[in-house]
């Protein structure tokens, strides 16, 4: 980490989280990485098991010995206690033991101060801490003599201690930041940056909408190794041909117009605007909706741009909604292993998501979105005319992914949709709509800018999606995308109130803005049992070591990633989301 580049206003602004508290399981890392923060910060660390050992003056296994776990868990909330309210008082970077957060008392006190959540899985954890020498409650009943024997023991330990302890940090965490992955430094970096951002309040300020230039056009910007523009706008058939001539390889080895059947006047269009231009180009029709995310269509877009002998600086041009912009994506990442990409979304859910971010893919028989890559477009164009030849449903349900949007990020579109009348929101003419698409690109951009990869912060747009995709899935892709992630932010928001992170007015406000929409809130009982559902969730991206990992919400735009419910709590989700009867419309 480097120090050089922070200047004293950031530390200084930083210092107000002090006295800063790490918790998590033992080997996630708290001491070496509250050191490297105490150093950032330019205060102390304190490690409460040392401080617990320098005033008893004994080894933690000398005090379980003498004193049984009680006796340790007397002395640590004392010693928590005068670090935060007493005399010993100290403003550093303070790290829990692993089962500090077991006492009500214990986390009574953490309330109100800043506590991030170091979150690993049982088999990091379990790797790091070895044969848990010298951790009491890493010692099994019997302490195997082969070391596989002993690995097993200390895995299925640590994998105990995670069942009990992962809600308790959930709850007392104010920031969590998945660390399995990263050395501590990196750690300790992520940990800064997050606590940089402007401190979450119960109802965060929504940032302003992107501004519109004289035209009328909205323009955002995406960030990382590979940037790129989005425009957002009406009647921009110029705006393609620029975006092609604009993409590395300016379209000189060819342009390849991917579309959805049910746009094919619109292809010719842009094929005669392209040929014009002077490009050579050819069109691909492929079949509408979740049909065309498959190997073979996708074998036949390669087929097609072998016949057309499309060259690494040629171009293709995804013209549909998310799924052929998911397909058309993924056949330009492979395609002579990556030719450019103009995304040109045609449907609602397109323009707010699926064409923003450089995720593209197929569905295989293994699940949804199991094959793909990450392969960021030259340039999006959003040209919200093309919406008026979409039908009710296919808007409505681009709606959920605004609504996402909403809840983890801008709390602004949920007053305007909430404030809206429903055939507003379903107007392509409104100027509502036009606002939320900005706003909703306006979130996604801000992400993805930051984490093409879904290393870690982007796993928040995928709010909603861990039941959204089991629900898609075992009702074979009947339900719209959309309306299957509306439910499924019903479900995260109902296993965040189960696990005592969001009151119930907040689980109110997510089916209230929902059904401003005219969105699902509730999947038909019946149709997909509980264990069926979470056989397709054990297969979802976001699973670490075989554990159901979701986004969840600690407040209104207050995302968390990487929590793992218990099971109890998701099938007690998975019944509320079920109870009410309400079919799909
Ligand atoms: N890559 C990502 O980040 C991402 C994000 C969200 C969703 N997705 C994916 O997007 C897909 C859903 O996308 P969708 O909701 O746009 O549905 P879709 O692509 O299935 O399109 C819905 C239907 O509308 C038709 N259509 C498209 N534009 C039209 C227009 N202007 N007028 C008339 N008909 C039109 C399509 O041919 C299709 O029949 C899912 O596969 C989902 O997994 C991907
Ligand atoms: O862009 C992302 O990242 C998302 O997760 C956006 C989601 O809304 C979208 O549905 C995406 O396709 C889901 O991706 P997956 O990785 O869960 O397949």
């Amino acid at each position: 980490m480097s120090t050089t580049d922070r200047t004293t206003g950031r530390t200084t602004a930083l210092r107000e989280h002090l006295p800063l508290v790490l918790v998590g399981l033992p080997g996630a890392g708290k001491t070496t990485v509250a050191r490297l923060l105490a150093r950032e910060l330019r205060t102390v660390s304190v490690d409460l098991d040392a401080e617990i050992r320098r005033r008893a003056r004994m080894s933690v296994p000398a005090i379980f010995e003498a004193e049984g776990e009680e006796g340790f868990r007397d002395r640590e909330t004392s010693a928590l206690r005068s670090l935060l309210t007493g005399a010993a008082t100290t403003a550093g970077v303070i790290s829990l033991g692993g089962g500090a957060v077991l006492r009500p008392a214990n986390r009574d006190m953490l309330a109100g101060h800043t506590v991030v959540h170091l979150s690993v899985t049982p088999a990091t954890a379990a790797a790091r801490v070895g044969d848990g020498c010298g951790r009491p409650l890493m010692a099994g009943p019997q302490a195997p003599a082969p070391q596989d024997a002993g690995d097993l023991a200390v895995r299925s330990r640590m994998e105990q201690l995670a069942a009990e302890r992962s809600d308790l940090y959930a709850q007392v965490a104010t920031l969590t930041v998945v660390a399995d992955d990263l050395t501590p430094e990196a750690v300790a970096e992520e940990v800064l940056r997050r606590l940089e951002r402007p401190a979450p309040a119960r109802e965060p300020a929504a940032p302003p909408a992107p501004a519109a230039d004289p035209d009328g056009l909205v323009t955002v910007s995406v960030g990382g190794a590979r940037p790129y523009d989005v425009v957002i706008g009406r009647g921009l058939e110029s705006c393609v041909t620029e975006a092609v001539a604009a993409a590395p390889g300016h379209g000189a080895g060819g342009v390849a117009i991917v579309h959805a059947d049910a746009l094919d006047e619109r292809a010719r269009a842009l094929e005669a605007a392209l040929t014009a231009a002077g490009a050579r180009v050819t069109r691909v029709t492929v079949p509408g909706g979740e049909a065309a995310k498959c190997t073979a269509v996708l074998d036949r877009v390669w087929r097609a741009l072998g016949a057309f002998r499309m060259g690494r600086d040629g171009c293709v041009v995804a013209l549909g909604g998310g799924a052929t912009t998911d397909l058309a994506g993924f056949a330009a990442a492979t395609w002579l292993r990556g030719v450019s990409v103009v995304q040109v979304p045609t449907t609602l859910l397109a323009m707010v998501d699926a064409a923003v971010g450089g995720k593209t893919g197929i569905d295989t028989a293994a699940g949804k979105n199991l094959v793909g890559a990450f392969h960021p477009p030259a340039a999006v164009v959003c040209d919200l005319e093309t919406l008026s030849t979409l039908g009710d449903e296919d808007l409505r349900a681009g709606l959920g992914e605004v609504v996402k949007c909403g809840l983890i990020a801008d709390p602004a579109i949920l007053d305007l949709m909430l404030a809206s009348p429903p055939a507003d929101l379903l107007s392509p003419h409104c100027a509502v709509l036009a606002e939320l698409v900005a706003r909703s690109v306006a979130v996604k951009a801000d992400v993805v800018s930051e984490d093409l990869t879904e290393a870690g912060s982007r796993e928040i747009l995928n709010y909603g999606h861990t039941y959204a995709h089991a629900i898609e899935t075992v009702t074979g892709y009947v339900w719209r995308h959309g309306e299957a992630v509306a439910v499924g932010c019903v479900f995260a928001a109902e296993v965040a109130h189960r696990s005592g992170r969001i009151d119930a007015d907040l689980l109110l406000t997510h089916r209230r803005a929902l059904a401003a929409a005219g969105l699902p809130v509730s999947f038909p009982e019946g149709v997909g049992r509980y264990e069926e559902l979470a056989e397709v969730m054990l297969s979802d991206k976001k699973v670490r070591s075989g554990r159901i990992r979701m986004v969840l919400l600690n407040g209104l735009a207050q995302p968390v990633w990487g929590v793992e419910p218990r099971e109890a709590v998701l099938r007690e989700a998975h019944a509320a989301v079920t109870s009410d009867g309400t079919p799909k419309p």
